[in-house]
């Protein structure tokens, strides 16, 4: 019965999921080269420039690191780029050609960008294969998604999902049972499902032991190349151990970019966010 309670509750939420329902307009992007680029964009909140002539490409692939000091601007560009929040002026693409400005939070979901927020959201009460099926691409309602068996390849690509997030063993097993670091995996999970080419992180590291953190770190790692996975995130720590290309936004600009070599000795990121 309480299971028949929360698959109630999904379904007043599952909005959610209406994000993964295919569109035949939506090309999928397989250029390798820039995957997401930002020109010249600008955003104000009454009157206060969050996004000041921000600048960037990530290459297909690379797994990069988005840094900077409190209202540096990190939220929002996450949000712009995933159309939550729509810019003033500049231009925002996936791949070549997709003008990420043109389209609803739904579509860039659906087009390949994915996203998964800091605080975990996965269905406590069910489990951790039971919210993996839940994320499954698809244009199915939840209660469908639920009564119908997975195909084969479905199956297949569900137990490969278990096996990166390494969560294989507990697929049966209450998520609401699973540690704060195992929850965030099963999330990352949840975004692999809908098979994104780009993944937003944020703040993965946050309230995670260390232990959580090296495992975190290597699941990241391991995600890009056949993904680009984008991270923010405040511990510097974490940042070094995976970062091969690091950003630093001060003021809704980009303040440097290179590696984590390059920006530590950066006398200005030194100022702004290093030295605090
Ligand atoms: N909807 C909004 N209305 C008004 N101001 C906003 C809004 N969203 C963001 N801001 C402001 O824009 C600036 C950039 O905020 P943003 O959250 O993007 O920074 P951030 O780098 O993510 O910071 P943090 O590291 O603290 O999360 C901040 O000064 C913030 O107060």
């Amino acid at each position: 019965m309480k299971q028949l309670d929360t698959l109630r509750e999904t379904m007043r939420r599952d909005e959610v999921f209406s994000f993964v329902k295919p569109d035949a307009n939506i090309q999928p992007i397989t250029d390798r080269g820039v995957i997401l680029s930002l020109e010249g964009v600008n955003k104000s909140f009454d009157g206060f420039k969050a996004i000041n002539d921000l600048n960037m490409a990530i290459d297909a692939g690379e797994l990069r690191c988005i840094i900077g000091p409190n209202g540096a601007g990190k939220t929002t560009m996450m949000d712009i780029i995933t159309g939550k929040t729509v810019p003033d002026t500049g231009r925002v693409r996936f791949g070549q050609t997709m003008n990420l400005l043109g389209m609803s939070e739904p579509e860039i979901a659906q087009a390949g960008i994915g996203r998964k927020f800091q605080k975990p959201t996965v269905f406590e009460a069910l489990t951790v294969a039971e919210n993996l099926e839940l994320a499954m691409q698809g244009d199915k309602s939840v209660w469908s998604t639920f009564r119908a068996k997975l195909s084969g390849s479905q199956q297949d690509y569900l137990g490969e999902v278990l096996e990166t997030i390494g969560l294989q063993d507990g697929a049966k097993g209450r998520s609401g049972s699973l540690s704060h670091g195992q929850k965030q995996w099963l999330e990352i999970g949840m975004l692999l499902m809908q098979r994104p080419h780009v993944l937003l992180v944020d703040e993965p590291a946050a309230g995670m032991t260390h232990q959580e953190m090296d495992k975190t770190t290597e699941l990241l790692t391991s995600l890009a190349g056949d993904h680009t996975v984008v991270v923010v995130e405040h511990d510097m720590d974490f940042v070094r151990s995976i970062a091969q290309r690091v950003t630093v936004l001060h003021q809704g600009h980009v303040l440097a970019e290179g590696s984590m070599d390059d920006v530590q000795q950066d006398q200005r990121v030194i100022e702004v966010y290093l030295g605090e």
